[in-house]
């Protein structure tokens, strides 16, 4: 049994259309991108699979007590707010010393549970984040543009640890990433999303797709494409996103 399976997923948000009948899985163990321009819905459909959007229809089945844990795109703590990072990894739940120093050093930032949030580097953040989405021990990471704001070095950093965490662990991960190098390099399966599934595959066949070449397009100026989102195939319902899709093509 996959551990999500999500079938004829439709999202609205207040009236205007977000997801349209998306069909995905993810099983034990895969590590699976989604790809797509800003406003594609890729983070409505991970808020969507941890229940935190309602579906207009379609059906999200999980494994009997799957365990998610939860990294968001961002967090605001405010700055004047004294908040220890141990503190912060007990809440709401509280965590033992043991299992928050554990999870920080699996995370990659041992050490640091006495230090205020506001005085955390933007890569030590996340990192934190991710510890706390560890400690509930998932079957699946959820990490929703986990490394936005961090310089290459050092989201590079962050996926090296992101591999070394589901070889250690054993977990699924599905993430939504604009790197497109961690996306063909890290991937099991590519989904590239526009508020339907435009295609998905393993990471080669994606890249021969032509929905991806026209996404991602060729060589070191693929990466401009993201935002030109073009399509040379047709689609059988009405999408708010389809004027994005084919205004360039
Ligand atoms: N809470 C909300 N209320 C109203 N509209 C929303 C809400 N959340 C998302 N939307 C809209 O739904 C669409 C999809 O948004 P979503 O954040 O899922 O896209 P995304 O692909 O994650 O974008 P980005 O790459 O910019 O993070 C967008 O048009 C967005 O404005």
């Amino acid at each position: 049994m996959s551990l999500i399976d999500v079938r004829g997923l439709t999202v609205k948000h207040g009236g205007q259309l977000a997801l349209a009948h998306v069909d995905m899985t993810i099983d034990r163990g895969e590590i699976v991108t989604i790809v797509g321009p800003n406003g594609s819905g890729k983070s409505t459909l991970l808020r969507a699979i941890i229940g935190a959007v309602t579906p207009d229809s379609g059906k999200i089945t999980t494994a009997p007590g799957l365990r998610i844990g939860y990294v968001p795109q961002k967090l605001s703590i405010d700055p004047a707010l004294p908040l220890t990072v141990r503190r912060f990894l007990g809440l709401p739940a509280r965590v033992s010393r043991k299992v928050a120093d554990q999870v920080l050093a699996e995370a990659g930032v041992p050490g640091i549970a006495e230090q205020q949030m506001s005085s955390l580097s933007g890569g030590q953040f996340q990192r934190v984040l991710l510890a706390r989405a560890l400690h509930v021990r998932p079957d699946i990471l959820l990490l929703d543009e986990a490394t936005q704001g961090l310089d290459q070095p050092g989201s590079a950093a962050f996926y090296r640890q992101i591999e070394e965490l589901r070889v250690a662990r054993g977990c699924a991960v599905l993430m939504v990433s604009h790197e497109l190098h961690v996306v063909m390099s890290a991937s099991d399966r590519v989904i590239c999303l526009n508020g339907h599934v435009c295609c998905e595959g393993k990471p080669a066949h994606v890249a021969s797709a032509p929905e991806y070449r026209a996404l991602f397009g060729t060589g070191t100026g693929g990466a401009l494409a993201l935002y030109r989102h073009e399509h040379d195939h047709n689609h059988d319902h009405t999408h708010t996103h389809e004027a994005a899709c084919s205004t360039t093509s």
